[in-house]
């Protein structure tokens, strides 16, 4: 059925049919580039539908934001309560946990949250966002129930690997669903709500971890409080609606109008109608009779189109980068190294790593969308890397060697160990104002009828990354030394600075249809630059009209050159 006649169900009313007559104008006008059909700018529908976004974001939108959020704060909690809980299951499992155990428990959610990350982001396009985030509070529960029966480590690393499955999904829909919702302007820092909530997630965990430290069988508690948000996140996206896009695709057109409605309160009912045809338009954009025959071709499409593929590589590059600079093996592992470098309170002191992780991501939640995303990152790997080397320096002054599981101390821990603290705290500041939250903004980087599986392929990215940190770091130490360890991320650091560099362009204020013009024909690294200091400093649209055109004209001539190479 084609998509105006399926649009004239939702509604008899006279702006469905001027909406079918604009919409068939549209694609009269429209020019096939490399699979993508893209909109003339002149074209009315394109110029009605980026009013529709323009604007403050609604209530429904702000509440959804803060709900999805819910998925953000239990990746951090689940993530972030094994630093203490390593410290503090000590022998309940009848013997100390060696670092291969350890290793194995932390390693076993990333890997749970790998395989997840890989298959729910098709899923995700086809059955909807709400189911697939409702199943992951499911796997969640069942998760903190195995492990906080755990009378073995392998219990509680089947435990950690169930809950890992609800990391994985989470972490991939949470900034897919919101950078959908949220107007151009805030999707910034919209994102980075869900990233404050990681790392105030991580943060909470650590100062109950803390404070439970000395309480036998405290970390039983972690654990199952960690059961608390899935459950309040189930119950209220249970009474909440479903997306409008998953509505259209059961053609369910009257429930979709009145969720577009509510999303957008000042959009007039001709508008509505608009949207709903360039929705049912994206989801048939994709051919297939079969769900497996849709998810193939949309992987096919998402290699061979240029701009998708340079998306892909953007993407999962950042993703790349966030993991390997080693931010995690401090997250997971920082309890474990105060303990080596002789603090008493290990635990306590490591809250300063989660604290200056979240107190430097409500920084980044403030200049997102003012300094941009590209000049972000390229200042935080910079002082990130200064950073690494100076904590190479100061480990290798105190000089740490390892027998079996004991770290014993050479240096001199008074000068040396406070160096160490603040090396660590000016990394992991550098890291939560760029790398630790620009990657999460991904989904901006794809059309519409592959964003799913884009976020799929750059979520999977992150927990492989994650995955290799989390079993090798403790190991890493033993074999080529703390001071081995960080110069090798400080080496991966530079050379992530010179991926942004090179490849990344400035996307802030932006909005989705503009973000796929700068990823045609190249990476645009200038134009979009210019683009963007356009819409930061308020120009007319006029003024932006023509930049726009300049690029697509510039794009169209490139496309030839593109066709013929790779890229
Ligand atoms: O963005 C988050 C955040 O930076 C967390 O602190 C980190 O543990 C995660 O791996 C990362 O994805």
């Amino acid at each position: 059925m084609s998509t105006i006649s399926k649009s004239v169900k939702y509604s008899q009313n006279v702006a469905l049919a001027s909406t079918a007559s604009t919409l068939s104008s549209t694609e009269d006008n429209s020019i096939n580039k490399g699979g993508l059909t893209e909109i003339n700018d002149e074209d009315t529908t394109s110029m009605m539908l980026n009013t529709m976004d323009e604007g403050k974001p609604s209530f429904l939108v702000l509440l959804l934001t803060f709900l999805t959020s819910f998925s953000g704060f239990m990746f951090g909690y689940d993530t972030g309560y094994i630093s203490s809980a390593l410290v503090a299951i000590g022998d309940d499992f009848g013997t100390p946990l060696s670092y291969g155990q350890e290793q194995f428990i932390t390693a076993a959610t990333s890997c749970g949250a790998l395989v997840t990350s890989i298959t729910a982001g098709p899923f995700t396009d086809i059955v909807g966002r709400k189911p697939v985030l409702m199943f992951s509070n499911i796997l969640f529960v069942v998760g903190a129930i195995i492990q906080c029966a755990a009378q073995t480590p392998w219990t509680m690393i089947a435990g950690r690997f169930v809950m890992g499955f609800g990391v994985g999904i989470g972490s991939l829909i949470a900034p897919l669903y919101i950078s959908e919702l949220a107007p151009p302007r805030y999707r910034g820092r919209m994102v980075v709500i869900n990233c404050l909530a990681i790392t105030g997630g991580q943060l909470i965990a650590y100062a109950i971890g803390a404070g439970l430290d000395k309480v036998h069988n405290g970390w039983r508690v972690v654990v199952g409080l960690s059961m608390i948000p899935p459950t309040v996140q189930f119950i209220a996206f249970f009474f909440l609606p479903d997306t409008p896009r998953f509505l259209i695709s059961k053609g369910k057109y009257e429930q979709a109008a009145s969720v577009l409605q509510k999303v957008h309160p000042n959009a007039s009912s001709e508008l509505i109608g608009l949207k709903i045809n360039e929705l049912d338009h994206i989801l048939n954009s994709i051919p297939g009779d079969s769900v497996f025959a849709k998810i193939y071709n949309g992987v096919k499409e998402i290699h061979k189109v240029p701009s998708n593929l340079r998306a892909l590589i953007l993407s999962c590059g950042l993703q790349g980068i966030q993991q390997f600079c080693g931010f995690n093996a401090l997250m997971y592992f920082s309890g474990t190294i105060f303990k080596a470098v002789g603090f008493s309170n290990a635990t306590a002191v490591s809250i300063v790593v989660a604290g200056t992780n979240f107190v430097f991501t409500l920084v980044a939640f403030f200049i997102i969308d003012r300094v941009g995303r590209r000049l972000m990152l390229l200042i935080s790997t910079t002082l990130m890397a200064s950073f690494l080397v100076l904590n190479a320096i100061a480990f290798h002054f105190i000089n740490i060697t390892f027998q079996g599981n004991d770290a014993i101390v050479h240096g001199n821990t008074d000068v040396w160990g406070p160096v160490i603290i603040v090396a660590m705290m000016g990394f992991v500041a550098s890291y939560a104002v760029g790398c630790g939250n620009v990657p999460w903004q991904q989904s901006e980087m794809f059309p519409q009828s592959v964003r799913g599986l884009g976020a799929s392929y750059a979520t999977a990215t992150n927990w492989s990354g994650s995955l290799v940190i989390s079993s090798t770091f403790l190991t890493m130490l033993k074999n080529i030394t703390p001071t081995g360890t960080f110069a090798l991320f400080a080496g991966i650091t530079v050379v992530s600075f010179i991926f942004v560099a090179l490849c990344y362009p400035e996307l802030s204020n932006l909005k989705l249809e503009e973000v796929q013009l700068i990823l045609t024909g190249g990476f645009n690294i200038r134009a979009s630059m210019n683009l963007a200091k356009l819409r930061k400093r308020g120009l007319s649209e006029s003024d932006h009209h023509r930049a726009v055109t300049e690029l697509k004209k510039n794009n169209i001539e490139h496309e030839h050159i593109d066709s013929t190479s790779a890229v």
